[in-house]
């Protein structure tokens, strides 16, 4: 007798999503109460109220999560694997920062075994904040990159990370060369783009430590390999964006330097864009690029005030990011806070963001900008199954919410404005459980 094999598992629970953009519709978040998912073999089959699920799939086997939120997975479109160890560097502007903090820090990933213990560390506290996908700023080195990407397929995440390639300004150990940035490239995007979740983003640190040569080095793997992303820095710092000018005398603007390259395209993200001229907006939005906006790092680094509003007035797409180590940890609930409040500080110049607008950010937004919106951002029917559960423990700060919340809307707002990492108790990756709150990550994954 043939077998049937598919797993067909039925998620009941209160569920919220962003299926469009709150930004341009104002029914952009949609709210299930004792809603229902139905996931086979990980992909979301059906959601609906649970009752209108139940009648149609009668033997399914039900998760009850009953007094809980369920959220998709978030996305962190910036991170630095390298810089978990350095979080909290506090009191220094970008270019001291990088100087004295996380440089000395990514040159200790030469060493393997030091770069496999910082990589798990990595995966495991994304995945604990409830994080199932991140564009990952990598190692300048190969071989910390090959063990990121391992540790990410073994626990679950979905890693967009490249290799990080400069050749000038940093520290010597952390330079090479546009032949030798090809090569190393070349052979991770041979093993790693589309191996199971993960996928390959050519990576060079920023303008000021890049010449022209290893640009044209990294346009070369974009045109070569198809569905490649790019991803680099972009106007964070009034010192750097000066620094930059000085490098490129022929450059219109810090955009130009990626854009003369051929880099700008709807399959690249910058990360901070705080400082941006109206042409660099522009083109920007011709080309679909995205910002990803990291205000923790943003306010830690005193880079400056991002001007979303400005960002949104000229049709660029803008996703969210911690940039750890610069940021000031994993959660994207506190980087949602923390992009509200400063559009809050901002006056008439500020968005004032509702929690649809954070939940967008911290999930779909980020499957935008990373061209993954078919496979994962929300729970539309035909997307994997990534989610978070968020439900307190008993006598926490957010329980006390969530007790007496008389509406969904108050789950959301206080999720965002309250909720840490112990809140959340369960994280799916592509179906499977990959952190469970009382078991922990390892429980599951060794
Ligand atoms: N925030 C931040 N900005 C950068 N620009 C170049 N490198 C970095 C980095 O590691 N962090
Ligand atoms: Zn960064």
């Amino acid at each position: 007798m043939i077998q049937n094999l598919i797993t067909r598992t039925l998620y009941r629970a209160t569920f919220m999503h962003t299926p469009a953009s709150p930004f341009d519709d104002p029914a952009g978040l949609q709210v299930q109460e004792d809603g229902g998912i139905l996931v086979e073999n990980g992909v979301i089959a059906a959601t609906g109220t649970y009752a209108e699920l139940r009648g149609a799939f009668p033997t399914a086997e039900v998760s009850d999560l009953r007094g809980g939120l369920l959220l998709p997975g978030f996305i962190d479109t910036h991170v630095h694997y390298p810089q978990g160890r350095v979080i909290g560097g506090l009191g220094m502007p970008l270019l001291e920062w990088l100087e004295k903090n996380a440089l000395p820090e990514e040159a200790r990933l030469a060493d393997t075994t030091y770069a496999r213990a910082v990589a798990q560390e990595f995966t495991r506290s994304l995945l604990h904040n409830g994080t199932t996908t991140a564009l990952v700023f990598g190692s300048h080195f190969a071989s910390a990159v090959d063990l990121l990407f391992g540790e990410a397929e073994r626990s679950g995440l979905r890693a967009v990370a490249g290799l990080v390639v400069s050749d000038r300004l940093l520290r010597p150990e952390l330079h090479t060369t546009p032949e030798r940035a090809y090569a190393e490239s070349k052979a991770l995007i041979e093993k790693w783009h589309g191996t199971g979740r993960q996928l390959y983003a050519v990576t060079p640190r920023f303008s000021l430590s890049a010449s022209e040569g290893i640009l044209d080095a990294c346009a070369a793997l974009m045109r070569e390999f198809q569905g490649l992303r790019f991803t680099s820095h972009i106007n964070e710092n009034v010192a750097e964006i000066g620094a930059v000018r000085d490098l490129f005398p022929e450059a219109r603007d810090y955009l130009d330097t990626y854009e003369r390259a051929g880099l700008v395209t709807r399959r690249s993200v910058l990360a901070h864009n705080v400082h941006p001229n109206d042409r660099e907006l522009s083109v920007m939005a011709a080309h679909h690029c995205t910002a990803a906006h990291c205000p923790c790092s943003n306010s830690a680094l005193g880079s400056g005030l991002f001007p979303l509003k400005r960002h949104l007035q000229a049709g660029v797409h803008v996703s969210l990011g911690t940039d750890v180590g610069g940021g000031t940890g994993f959660s994207m609930l506190k980087e949602g806070l923390q992009a509200y409040f400063m559009q809050q500080l901002q006056g008439e110049n500020g968005v004032p963001l509702t929690p649809a607008h954070l939940l967008y950010l911290a999930t779909r937004a980020g499957a935008k900008a990373l061209d993954l919106q078919h496979i994962t951002g929300d729970f539309a029917s035909g997307k994997v199954f990534d989610a978070v559960l968020v439900s307190p423990s008993p006598r926490t700060p957010l329980r006390a919410v969530f007790d007496a919340a008389d509406s969904p809307d108050r789950l959301l707002a206080a999720t965002f404005a309250t909720g840490v990492q112990g809140d959340l108790a369960c994280v799916w990756a592509g179906g499977k459980t990959v952190y469970r709150r009382e078991l922990g990550l390892a429980a599951l994954s060794s």
